[in-house]
């Protein structure tokens, strides 16, 4: 059987309008299938929590954003159980990350005629005082989780998004985050050897490229199960910060010399104080945080 997770509200109504597509499709209504909604925040990681138990399920797809996906990924516990992805969101970077190229019916279509053949290796970040968590695109302490922390607090943000200007309020909470932020200093003990970074303003681990609806931020990131790719950005002015945002959009921030990406097979930050961090878009605080990419993958279809 079949188990659809779907977020109607994901990409501001976009994921139902999919839904609808899909549910009129002859093979939606000829397969084994039990389909739920989400209702409000953490749904996707208790609705996949309560039916990773039932072994009926052989498939599990998910119709929603990044979010969405990130919270069945939490909540998946049988990894024997494929995860598929339909995007429906407003920033689809996983569906970017993971080189899905087709449109809804399409995709729906591999899914359910394919065995999902593709191997995903999620990251996970622990931090001091947590529990484990996965992310299915990118951590980043810094300038991006404030940024990301100013646009999910905005009234703005319903407001733009649901005349399509979502990415305008990404811009307007980057300038605020900017003007705002103090940079830091961190220690990153990673590959058997400690690194001390002044001044810094941001650190992202990611699982492959994209980040903030469809940039390339960590350009040298690729889907495996050894490295997570990492990018720190350090001594730069508010005034090249700025140009810098605008030079990740032509993928040419990597050659400022105030931009370093490297390698990592674990990775432990310390910063100086509690700081802000976002995984996929949810946001949170904290001060130290582990590192990894899972060894065991997850399969989807694409
Ligand atoms: N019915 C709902 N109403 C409001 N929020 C919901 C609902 N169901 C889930 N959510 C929450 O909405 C958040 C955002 O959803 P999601 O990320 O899937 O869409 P998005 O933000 O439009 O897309 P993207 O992350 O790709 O930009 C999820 O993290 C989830 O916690």
């Amino acid at each position: 059987m079949y188990l659809l997770i779907v977020n109607p509200n994901a990409g501001n109504g976009h994921a139902k309008k999919v839904f609808e597509r899909i549910q009129k499709m002859a093979s939606y209504q000829n397969i084994e299938r039990k389909t739920l909604f989400t209702n409000q925040p953490g749904d996707g990681q208790s609705i996949a929590e309560t039916y990773s138990k039932n072994e009926l399920i052989k498939h599990v797809i998910v119709i929603g954003g990044d979010g969405t996906m990130h919270e069945v990924m939490n909540g998946w516990s049988n990894q024997a159980v494929p995860i598929s992805f339909i995007p429906g969101g407003s920033g689809n970077d996983f569906a970017k990350g993971t080189g899905q190229r087709n449109n809804a019916e399409k995709q729906w279509q591999n899914i359910i005629s394919n065995p999902a053949k593709h191997p995903f290796w999620n990251g996970s970040f622990q931090p001091e005082n947590g529990r484990e968590k996965k992310f299915i695109n990118s951590i980043g302490i810094g300038i991006d989780a404030a940024t990301t922390e100013i646009s999910n607090q905005s009234r703005l943000k319903g407001w733009l998004n649901h005349l399509r200007l979502g990415k305008l309020i990404y811009l307007i909470a980057l300038i605020q985050a900017i003007l705002r932020f103090q940079p830091m200093n961190i220690r990153l003990m990673y590959n058997g050897m400690t690194k001390h970074i002044e001044n810094v303003w941001m650190v992202s681990a990611a699982n492959h490229p994209y980040c903030g609806g469809g940039l390339k931020v960590v350009p040298h990131a690729t889907v495996n199960p050894n490295d997570l790719s990492v990018l720190v950005i350090h001594q730069i002015s508010k005034k090249k910060i700025l140009l810098l945002f605008l030079l990740v959009i032509f993928g040419l921030h990597r050659y400022l010399k105030e931009v370093e990406l490297f390698q990592v097979k674990e990775m432990t930050i310390e910063v100086e104080s509690p700081v802000s961090y976002q995984a996929d878009g949810e946001t949170g605080r904290l001060q130290t945080c582990y590192i990894k990419r899972d060894k065991q993958a997850v399969y989807i279809n694409k």
